[in-house]
């Protein structure tokens, strides 16, 4: 079967069906599920990819990924990070609207980004449009083109193109938002002077650590909840990094708050204890807490209340890292993960209990659903897109430089050994990715939300 080629049928010992794992023949037809077959040796007119007992499921769908293009494709570009996604089974990304330059807050704006990504993408690209101070008029415009929700700041961005919103800003854009269907994603911390301490030796990661206290999330959270509930209006918290805020979003959601929240990849696999001095690679905006405070955020997913797992990949060149100083106040604050998500999650989730159908339902189902993807993405039913990763769940293998497809080689999970090896992806049904390698050309589209998505 050539990379790059539309394949017709897939055989497996192992597809994941439903919340079963059972022996299967898909049949893809016009880059869309056709049928499924439990029968195995059903007589198939066609050329079979048959991949023996590795898992076939619906590819990932990452719905927080900072691509950075136009104006900063020296930090990651559509090319390297769609051919990441595609050697880690994701499928589908969805873009956030920072840190490009310009950033997606205008039509205009959009239609650049979209230009730039034209040619360039290896997997199904959806984009997040930006809330600022005073684009409010922009917001329907962005949504009618066809934009997946909008994101937010409630501190500084990091960037300065992309400033924080203050409550005022907030109201103006919900009177948008209201009656529409669409998604409010929000950056969720702000700032509370009178307790984070900025003093101390910014080599140790405690001392940013201290900078950034949970109050900064669960303040933060508490303008959501009451927001949400006030212009009922869908809200997304993204990478929830304390569990603190999880009772005041659990009680909101039973007070009727269209509210769902998101955490990340790294807040699950790796602790404040573990960080060595100096090591800028692992700092990320909220920051990685306490082994205590993870297993929390593992009992709040396992008990469903926090919706899925992203990788909120956001990188940048490597002299921003700051290595050299290893100053983690003065550090980019992001992590480069976009290519392991599915191990460096399977690795631990099976551990604690976790089977391959809560998998796809944080991964894939449910940020599919959060993007407004979930008719077409994130399921292994007739009429769905043939989005497939194939893997090993059992196979081990390291984390090294020349197996790194992002741009930059700079991640804290260096030499980390994960569970769960991607052997194939196939993006409406066409072979992407395969054993290290990529189809020639870039096959992915950009995915446009219907407006009308938008009425529900
Ligand atoms: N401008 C950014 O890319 N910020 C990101 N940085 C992180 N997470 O450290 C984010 O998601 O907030
Ligand atoms: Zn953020
Ligand atoms: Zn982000």
């Amino acid at each position: 079967m050539e990379l790059g080629s539309m394949v017709s049928a897939v055989r497996s010992q192992r597809v994941l069906l439903g919340d079963e794992i059972r022996p299967a023949v898909i049949l893809i037809k016009d880059g869309k599920i056709h049928q499924i077959h439990s029968d195995i040796s059903v007589d198939v007119p066609c050329e079979v990819l048959d991949v023996a007992d590795s898992v076939v499921m619906p590819g990932i769908v990452d719905s927080h990924v900072h691509v950075n293009e136009p104006g900063r494709t020296s930090w990651e570009g559509f090319w390297t990070a769609t051919r990441a996604a595609a050697a880690g089974g994701v499928t589908t990304i969805v873009d956030m609207p920072l840190n490009s330059i310009p950033p997606t807050t205008t039509l205009g704006n959009f239609h650049d980004k979209m230009q730039e990504a034209t040619g360039k993408c290896f997997v199904d690209t959806a984009f997040w449009g930006g809330v600022i101070p005073g684009n409010q008029l922009e917001l329907r415009p962005l949504m009618e083109a066809g934009v997946a929700g909008f994101k937010c700041f409630l501190i500084h961005s990091g960037v300065e193109e992309f400033p924080h919103v203050t409550d005022c800003d907030l109201h103006a854009a919900m009177q948008q938002l209201q009656g529409t269907g669409s998604v409010l994603l929000f950056h969720a911390e702000r700032d509370v002077q009178q307790t984070a301490e900025e003093d101390g030796d910014p080599s140790q990661y405690s001392t940013f650590l201290r900078s950034r206290p949970d109050v900064m999330e669960t303040e933060a959270i508490r303008t959501v909840t009451e927001l949400c509930l006030e212009f009922q209006v869908r809200c997304h918290i993204v990478h929830l990094s304390s569990a603190e805020p999880l009772k005041l979003i659990q009680a909101a959601r039973q007070a009727g708050a269209p509210l769902t929240v998101e955490t990340t990849h790294h807040y699950l696999t790796l602790c404040a204890e573990d960080i060595p001095a100096g090591a800028t690679q692992f700092k990320c905006c909220p920051p990685i807490r306490g082994s205590a405070n993870q297993e929390q955020l593992w009992s709040a997913l396992k008990a469903g209340h926090i919706d899925m797992v992203v990788s909120d990949h956001s990188p940048c060149t490597p002299d921003l890292k700051k290595l050299e100083r290893g100053d983690f106040t003065e550090a980019w604050g992001g992590i480069s993960s976009l290519q392991f998500g599915l191990p460096l999650f399977w690795s631990s989730a099976s551990k604690r209990g976790f089977q391959l159908s809560d998998v796809v339902r944080l991964l894939s189902r449910n940020t599919a659903q959060l993007s407004r993807l979930d008719n077409q993405k994130g399921c292994l039913a007739p009429g769905y897109d043939a989005d497939l990763v194939i893997w090993d769940p059992e196979r081990t293998f390291e984390i090294k430089e020349g197996g790194i497809h992002h741009k930059h080689k700079l991640t804290p999970y260096l030499g980390l050994s994960l569970q769960g090896v991607v052997c194939a992806t196939l993006v409406r049904g066409q072979l992407v990715y395969r054993e290290g390698c990529f189809c020639p050309e870039p096959l992915g589209k950009l995915l446009l939300i219907p407006p009308e998505r938008s009425q529900k």
